[in-house]
C-alpha cells in the first residue's frame, strides 16, 4: 500500500504521517516513510533521535548518486539525461531506520517549477513511483502541501491519498483541488483527516464540506502536540494523539480490506 499525505500547509500532515508510520511498523509491516516536504522534519516527528538526523543526506542533495543514475557529469548537468535510471536499490541503500520505521528522505529540486524536467527531478519521480511493494510493506508519503506536487507527478504510484484537514475554508478548498486532481490521476476515491478539532462544530463544519464518507476521523486540538514539535521529542509520546490516530488507522484498514 503506498499512502500520500496531502493537503493545506500547517494543517499537521507530518505530524499525522508520523504516527502512522510508527504505528503500521509496530504491527510488524516493514514501512517506508517518505519525506518528500522540503518544508518538513519527518525524521523529527517519527522520534528520531538528533545524532541520527544530523546525518541524514537528502536524495536531491546526493549529485554523485544523481549523476551516475542518471548519466550526467557532476559539475554542469547536461541537457541530455537518461530519463529511466535505476532506482531500485536506493531505499535498502540510502534510508535511515529507526523505532521500526525506514526512512527516506528526498530533498528539494532547486530548480523546480511545475513542467521541471532535470535530473534530480527524473531520479525523484521514477524513486517514488518504483519503490517496490511486497506483501506486508506500507509506504507512508508525507508531500509537499498544497497541490503542485500532483502536478508534477511526484505521487505517481500511489494508490491512496489521505488528506489532512483543519476547520477553515483554506483547507477544505485545498481537499476539493486535491480530490479533482486525484480523479485526474486516476485514483478515484480519496479520504480525509480533520485534524485540530477543538469541538462539535468544527467536525461538523469539516463533514459539511468534503464528502462525509471520505471522512475517516478526527484528531483534537492539543497543545501537548504543539510542544512534542522540539529535538528528541515526538508526537508518538503523546497517548492521546496516538490513540486518536489509531482509531482513524483501523478505520482505514477496514476501507482497504
Ligand atoms: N492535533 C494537533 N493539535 C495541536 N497542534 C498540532 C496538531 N497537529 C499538528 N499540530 C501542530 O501544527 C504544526 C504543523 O504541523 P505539521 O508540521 O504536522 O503540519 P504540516 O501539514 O506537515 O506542515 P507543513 O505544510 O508546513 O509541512 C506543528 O507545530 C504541529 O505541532
Amino acid at each position: 500500500m503506498k499512502i500520500a499525505i496531502t493537503g493545506k500547509g500547517g494543517v499537521g500532515k507530518t505530524t499525522f504521517a508520523a504516527i502512522l508510520s510508527r504505528l503500521y511498523a509496530a504491527e510488524g509491516y516493514r514501512v517506508l516513510a517518505v519525506d518528500a516536504d522540503p518544508d518538513a522534519n519527518l525524521a523529527l516527528a517519527l522520534g528520531f533521535p538528533d545524532e541520527i538526523i544530523s546525518k541524514i543526506v537528502p536524495i536531491a542533495e546526493m549529485k554523485e548518486l544523481i549523476a551516475e543514475r542518471t548519466s550526467t557529469p557532476t559539475d554542469s548537468f547536461s541537457k541530455i539525461f537518461k530519463l529511466n535510471p535505476q532506482v531500485d536499490d536506493i531505499p535498502d541503500k540510502y534510508c535511515t531506520c529507526c523505532n521500526g520505521v525506514n526512512l527516506l528522505t528526498m530533498g528539494t529540486v532547486e530548480s523546480g517549477g511545475s513542467g521541471c524536467v532535470c535530473p534530480e527531478h527524473v531520479l525523484l519521480k521514477r524513486l517514488t513511483s518504483h519503490l517496490v511493494l511486497q506483501n506486508k510493506d506500507v509506504v507512508v508519503m508525507d508531500m509537499e502541501a498544497g497541490i503542485e506536487h500532483l502536478g508534477r507527478g511526484t505521487a505517481q504510484g500511489v494508490n491512496t491519498f489521505i488528506v489532512v484537514v483543519e476547520p477553515g475554508a483554506r483547507s477544505l478548498q485545498t481537499y476539493h483541488k486535491i480530490k479533482k486532481l486525484a480523479s485526474d490521476i486516476g485514483i478515484p476515491k480519496i479520504y480525509a483527516v480533520g485534524n485540530k478539532i477543538k469541538n462539535d462544530l468544527d467536525k461538523a463544519y469539516i463533514l459539511e464540506n468534503i464528502d462525509p464518507e471520505a471522512c475517516l476521523g478526527f484528531i483534537s486540538y492539543n497543545v501537548d502536540v504543539v510542544n512534542s514539535d522540539r529535538p528528541d521529542q515526538s508526537p508518538f509520546m503523546n497517548s492521546k494523539i496516538v490513540e486518536e490516530v489509531k482509531a482513524i488507522k483501523l478505520c482505514f484498514d477496514l476501507e482497504k480490506r
